[in-house]
């Protein structure tokens, strides 16, 4: 378990981290989400160390990161990939980090099967692709067994197999009851992956609950009607005061009215409904919603605009 308290961290004048107060539960996967430079690698550097808070605490399983004797037996971190040595082999890379943990030498060789790096385990790290280098330092944090795992985007760099890889991997570590905390600026990241869900903007916690909550929390309220009579159907929902836009399959998206009204202005109006729904909020809707107010000033915001410009464009008004 992860548990932080009032955790702060000030650069200058910059409020890096501010006052966040989570708990990390173990058996399950918990999604550390927000958008660039919403906070997530300098919480993480300070739970384990690599930071100093400004002020709160961070604790693995009651203990600060600094009272753990053997800490990789605690805790496994993916911070950076670019850690060992491009001169050593992957190997006597892990080796060398199990020597100085008190880690047993046959570990190695389990780690590195883990992570499908056997086959090149005496290669010279500097040869490794982004997805290799990604591979070691995921072996290098499950090298001690630890019951807590800290992994910072740790898909970036990994093609398609293996996302669906280190999604797995990242499952069955939660299944075997372990702390699994994992960080992205893509909510459509965790769709597959996350159970729960700590979301941060401008290092200020914006929701912590489980994935589906979240979602429902940040429900649109739009209804989903379909008619061979799109056109009549538009024109009396927005008499009546509704926004209407029509989706690309040719569905009427209604915001405005509650199912029953809009079924029953329908009724009146004589216009046969062969679909009337709640539409479902995506991921990426409920996401934007959460951290809309929360995007950092800066070329990332530029980015997150356009997402929030593409979601809507997906609905063309009619
Ligand atoms: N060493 C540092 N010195 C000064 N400012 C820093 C330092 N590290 C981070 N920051 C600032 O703190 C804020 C949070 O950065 P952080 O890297 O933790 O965000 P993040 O959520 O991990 O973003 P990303 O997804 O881009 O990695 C940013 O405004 C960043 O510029």
């Amino acid at each position: 378990m992860i548990t932080m308290t009032g955790l702060t961290k000030q650069y200058g004048d910059r409020l890096a981290v501010d006052d966040l107060t989570v708990t990390i539960r173990p058996g399950m996967v918990t999604g550390f989400l927000g958008p660039n430079g919403a906070g997530k690698s300098t919480t993480m550097r300070m739970i384990v160390g690599l930071d100093r808070p400004t002020a709160g605490t961070a604790l693995l399983d009651g203990r600060p990161y600094a009272a753990l004797r053997r800490p990789l037996r605690h805790v496994g971190a993916l911070l950076d990939s670019a850690t060992a040595h491009p001169a050593r082999r992957a190997k006597d890379h892990l080796r060398m980090v199990a020597a100085s943990n008190g880690i047993e030498k046959d570990r190695v060789g389990r780690v590195l099967e883990q992570v499908g790096l056997s086959e090149v385990a005496s290669r010279r790290v500097g040869g490794f692709s982004l997805g290799m280098s990604q591979r070691l330092g995921i072996a290098t944090a499950l090298l001690g067994d630890p019951p807590i795992l800290l992994l910072d985007e740790p898909v970036n760099g990994l093609d398609p197999d293996g996302v669906r890889w280190i999604r797995d991997l990242m499952r069955s570590l939660a299944a075997e009851g372990r702390t699994v905390l994992v960080s992205s600026h893509l909510m459509s990241e965790m769709q597959h992956t996350a159970d729960h869900l700590i979301v941060i903007g401008r290092g200020r916690l914006i929701a912590d609950a489980p994935l589906q909550e979240v979602l429902d929390s940040a429900s649109l309220n739009v209804a989903r009607a379909r008619t061979p009579e799109t056109a009549s159907l538009a024109s009396a929902l927005r008499a009546a005061g509704c926004d209407v836009e029509q989706s690309p399959d040719g569905d009427l998206l209604i915001t405005g009215a509650r199912l029953p009204e809009i079924g029953d202005l329908a009724h009146r109006q004589q216009i046969p409904l062969h679909e009337l729904t709640m539409q479902a909020p995506t991921l990426e809707e409920a996401y934007l919603r959460l951290t809309g107010a929360a995007v950092e000033y800066s070329a990332d915001h530029a980015s997150q605009s356009d997402q929030a410009a593409g979601q809507r464009r997906k609905a063309d008004r009619i």
